[in-house]
């Protein structure tokens, strides 16, 4: 084992290194449009073309070996040996953007002066020449002292070049020189003068970047424009999930029919119509949703608008002491906060992270979706209230906002007491406009549908069959409910107690405690508990929503919402922010905030809605 050499990519942020690594190993590693988006060391396994075999490591993005944020630490102590169970990278592969060539050179030299046997891959040429430059790598590798290829990683070009020049790095390891040191400020000069050496013409493409910037910066209409874009996306979500969810809605209900028809009456076709259909088909049906929502941020991630977004951003979140470098992470939140949490390892100041870490529940997390859908479609008339505006996607729309500002306020708040501290500074390469590719954006739907799919097939299924069961038995006396005489049932009424005060019924006091294995259950949950609790297969045949809308009252349901808003997360969340934040004084501090903000905000919804009447 100790006989396999390995090579280590490394460089500035969102340099392509991911994008390398996947084309070279066939991982699928997410690569996206904007820096700091691999906080972690992953490993796979290729052959050169000598026919040796090397463990190939796809590192974080770096800006210099110094720098503190986490994620950069990781990639200094592979780099320098220092990281425990790996061995030190024989070959660094140092991979520039040649349209960023300046930039990036500064970091090259420090990763240069190591002498350790390097590898520059070039890379992005297409970009740099797509910008008008034509570069000299011959040049550049006269300049570093080390052998240049350039490459393109998504396309595959100088692939093959760079594994020979790899594999006979390894034999040059003697002659390579240590070279002097310089400081940060020297480095930048030198780049500067090698960037001129190399960069043998420029022409104007830059204008027209910089003019989109202009418009989508602009600090008038770029927050326009952003806030259009995301009302435009919770339209989209429900005007064109519609059709989809209701194909599904409408096989499911077949599904069942079928099986009431076709089965003798009994506990297994009760399990599989009321827990198994009923159950995991209510969350199911909210695929498309998950889709459209997840097109729209990949796209947004890919073209290079959403790292504008961030920088937007940073103004905001300067004035509630935190910089723009949270926006990625709280970004990664909106699909799930564990990813999220993870990302906060690109933030530096160790209380702007952990500020982000606690506010990023807040942020709503795709689990929530089939939640908030569902409630929707009950209870919110599906009217107009203007030409292309819904009431149901604007009402979405609000959630996802009260989950934003809540986050704000929290974050302001904690800045001021437990996460005291000066805001720091926000640095952050403005990646270049791009089109997306049809094949990534393909294959990052794919991956989000298929996790939500299998989320569906074991956390929620078994969650779902270890409800079922609490509600099926024991078995109701004539007459008796079936949930009066479950051992849910027994449960939901101690808990009912605490939640009654705030407009809760039984039945969401029984849904709220399995969404803690995942927000999606507390669907199935409700869908099977008044699937089990339906005298007839009649009433047990009739939608979720319809089901909600007639038995709940609209101040019930608006606090439920709440809830859902504000209440920790799942328990994954709570581990994770126990390994982010090594110990358990933080998670429970989320847990215990989080609740109480829930509990006050549904109250306070339930309240002011029985008041006013609705
Ligand atoms: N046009 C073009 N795009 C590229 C090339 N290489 C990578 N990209 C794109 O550049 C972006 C960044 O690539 P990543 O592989 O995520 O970059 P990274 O260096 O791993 O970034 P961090 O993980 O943040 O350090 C992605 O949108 C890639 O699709 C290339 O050679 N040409
Ligand atoms: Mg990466």
């Amino acid at each position: 084992m100790s006989e396999i050499r390995t090579v280590a990519l490394v460089g500035n942020p969102n340099s392509g290194k991911s994008a390398l690594f996947n084309k070279l190993t066939g991982a699928r590693q997410k690569i996206a449009n904007y820096p700091g988006v691999t906080v972690e060391r992953k490993a796979g396994r290729i052959a050169l073309p000598s026919g040796a075999q090397v463990e190939l490591l796809d590192l974080p993005g770096s800006y210099a070996f110094d720098a503190a944020s986490p994620d950069e630490e990781v990639t200094r102590k592979v780099v320098f040996g220092e990281q425990e169970g790996q061995r030190q990278p024989d070959v660094l592969v140092l991979v520039i953007d040649a349209a960023n060539l300046e930039q990036h050179l500064v970091f090259a030299q420090e990763v240069i002066a190591l002498g350790r046997p390097t590898v520059v891959a070039l890379n992005m040429i297409d970009l740099a020449e797509r910008d008008g430059l034509t570069l000299d790598p011959a040049a550049l590798s006269n300049a570093l002292g080390v052998p240049v290829v350039p490459t393109v990683a998504v396309r595959r070009r100088g692939l093959e070049e760079l594994a020979s020049a790899i594999d006979s790095a390894h034999a040059n390891e003697d002659i390579i020189q240590p070279r002097p040191a310089l400081d940060q400020t020297e480095r930048r000069l030198e780049a500067r003068n090698i960037a001129k050496g190399v960069i043998l013409s420029k022409s104007a493409r830059h204008t027209i970047e910089s003019g989109l910037d202009r418009v989508f910066l602009n600090p008038w209409f770029g927050p326009v424009i952003l806030f259009g874009l995301l009302f435009v996306i919770f339209q989209a979500v429900f005007a064109w999930a519609t059709p989809f969810a209701d194909a599904l809605d409408g096989a499911a209900g077949a599904a069942s029919d079928a099986l009431v028809a076709n089965m003798a009456p009994g506990l297994v076709r009760d399990f599989l119509t009321e827990g198994v259909i009923a159950g995991v088909g209510s969350v199911v049906v909210f695929l498309p949703q998950i889709v459209i929502l997840f097109a729209f941020i990949l796209l947004m991630e890919a073209t290079g608008y959403m790292a504008r977004a961030a920088f937007l951003m940073d103004r905001l979140m300067a004035r509630v002491g935190l910089s723009g470098r949270s926006f990625i992470p709280l970004l990664s939140s909106f699909a799930c906060a564990i990813p999220g949490i993870m990302a906060t390892r690109s933030i530096s100041d160790p209380k702007d992270r952990l500020t982000t870490i606690l506010i990023a529940p807040l942020m709503t997390c795709s689990a929530r979706l089939p939640v908030y859908a569902v409630i929707i479609a009950a209870f919110i008339p599906n009217t107009s209230i203007g030409p292309g505006i819904g009431l149901q996607g604007l009402v979405l729309f609000v959630l996802y906002v009260a989950g934003i500002v809540g986050a704000m306020v929290v974050a302001l708040i904690l800045r001021r007491s437990v996460t005291k501290g000066d805001a720091s500074g926000f640095i952050m390469e403005m990646p270049r406009y791009q089109l997306p590719r049809l094949r990534d954006l393909a294959i990052g739907l794919w991956q989000r549908a298929w996790v939500f799919l299998r989320r569906a097939g074991t956390i929620i299924f078994a969650a779902t069959v270890v409800l079922w069961l609490l509600l099926s038995f024991p078995k109701a006396e004539p007459g008796e409910s079936q949930l009066d005489a479950s051992i849910a049932g027994t449960v939901a009424d101690g808990l009912h107690v605490v939640l009654e005060p705030i407009g809760f019924n039984r039945e969401i006091s029984l849904a709220i405690i399995p969404a803690m294995a995942a927000r999606e259950v507390a669907v199935a949950s409700l869908a099977t508990t008044y699937a089990v609790d339906a005298d007839d297969e009649e009433a047990e045949a009739e939608g979720l929503a319809a089901t909600l809308s007639a038995r709940w009252s609209l101040p019930t349901a608006l606090a439920f919402l709440a809830w859902f808003v504000f209440a920790p997360q799942c328990l994954s969340t709570i581990a994770v922010a126990r390994r982010e934040t090594n110990g358990w004084k933080w998670p429970m501090f989320m847990l215990g905030y989080l609740f109480a903000l829930a509990y006050l905000t549904a109250g306070a919804t339930f309240w002011i809605a029985t008041w006013a009447g609705l």
